[in-house]
């Protein structure tokens, strides 16, 4: 539904040159709520607002619902006419609402109507259409200032869906919002993708964002695209640093000469006793650090950091036996878990620091 291809971003003022997007490969499938997550300028905004046109991309191309958009002529409020009814296929969700004060609920939801020339008629039955899927049919006649965030982005969400979007973009849209709200408003955009088949790219810098409702995610760094792929996919990744973010264990090694696993079980796996068994292979005493079972993306995940005595070459043969048994086993380095497991908890974001995870074994 969404494909950028080779993406890049220049920003140049004042003689100076920034990148914010270094050749971004993105493929969102129809259907499907899809987070892009990063720290503060790591190109999150620029991408959203190039795939929109909102900016001009440097070079690279932007395909939405099959047309390429970077083809068309304009850009922002120059666009030409195909590049503006392109753009009235994609709706958009802005972390601060930006509803127009002066103008009611409902005339708030009718300005994309408006600009696309639908008769008053046709406009208000839209309008009130959309407000009752959103939950706020009682607000139609009130103002922005009497409503609360998550009813604002309601309205907004409203408004993104008049041009009856396949797509929609969210740029942060409960980043102004309480965690209650945001549970909320999220759930808000899950049902949309589900009852309408819309699909979501939403750009974000909180884990738990992308844990409880993407499909897929990728992790973006300096301008680029680091990690990709569906959450299943991720968390099936050794090494995956968005895997290790979105289901964290924390767990110190009791002392030096121990290695320290991080175990994921899921599909058949989990239901096989496979730490006994390697206890009882093995002849050796396992201790559990901490452990976890989750749902992330709709997916039962389990995961178990555990220790067993001796140093990493030491246990070469009963790590092997659990990758046999199907488990994903990423090696915990010693020095940096130490760091990072006393602070790591399910809402952190992505700023926090998270175990360094060995990439043994993953080639
Ligand atoms: N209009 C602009 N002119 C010059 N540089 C810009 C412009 N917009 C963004 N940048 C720079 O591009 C880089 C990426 O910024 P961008 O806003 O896309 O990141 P972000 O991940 O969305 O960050 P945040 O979460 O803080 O909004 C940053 O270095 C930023 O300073």
């Amino acid at each position: 539904m969404i494909t950028t291809t080779g993406l890049t971003k220049v920003y140049r003022s004042r003689g100076r040159e920034v990148t914010a997007l270094d050749g971004v490969d993105l493929h969102v499938r129809e259907g499907e709520v899809y987070g892009v997550i990063g720290q503060s300028g790591a190109g999150k905004s620029s991408l959203i607002r190039c795939i929109n046109l909102l900016e001009r991309p440097t070079s690279g191309t932007v395909t939405v619902a099959g047309q390429d958009l970077t083809a068309l002529a304009g850009r922002g409020p120059r666009a030409g006419r195909e590049l503006r009814q392109a753009r009235s296929r994609i709706g958009m969700v802005f972390q601060h609402f930006n509803l127009l004060s002066s103008r009611t609920v409902q005339d708030n939801v009718e300005l994309p109507l408006e600009i696309l020339g639908k008769s008053g008629k046709e406009r208000s039955r839209k309008a009130l259409e959309l407000l009752d899927l959103v939950g706020l049919a009682d607000k139609a006649k009130s103002y922005p200032a009497q409503l609360s965030g998550g009813q604002k982005q309601r309205v907004g969400i409203a408004r993104a869906l008049a041009g009856d979007p396949k797509v929609l973009l969210s740029d942060e849209a409960t980043s102004a919002l309480d965690p209650e709200t945001t549970r909320s408003i999220l759930q808000l955009l899950r049902d949309l993708n589900r009852q309408l088949g819309l699909t979501v790219l939403l750009i974000t810098h909180e884990m738990d964002v992308v844990k409880s409702i993407c499909d897929s995610a990728a992790l973006m760094e300096r301008g680029r695209i680091v990690e990709s792929g569906t959450v299943g996919e991720l968390l099936a990744t050794p090494g995956s640093e968005l895997a290790a973010a979105l289901f964290p264990v924390g767990g110190e090694a009791s002392a030096d000469d121990r290695t320290v696993l991080d175990v994921t079980f899921h599909g058949e796996a989990a239901t096989q006793p496979v730490i006994s068994q390697l206890s009882r292979t093995y002849n050796i005493d396992i201790s559990i650090l901490g452990a976890a079972i989750d749902t992330v993306g709709g997916l039962q995940i389990g995961r178990m950091r555990i220790e067993l005595p001796g140093r990493y070459e030491d246990n070469v043969v009963p790590v092997g036996f659990l990758r046999e048994q199907g488990l994903q086993v990423d090696v915990v380095d010693p020095v940096d878990a130490a760091d990072s497991a006393s602070t790591v908890d399910a809402g952190d974001t992505v700023d926090d620091k998270q175990p360094a995870l060995v990439k043994e074994g993953a080639e």
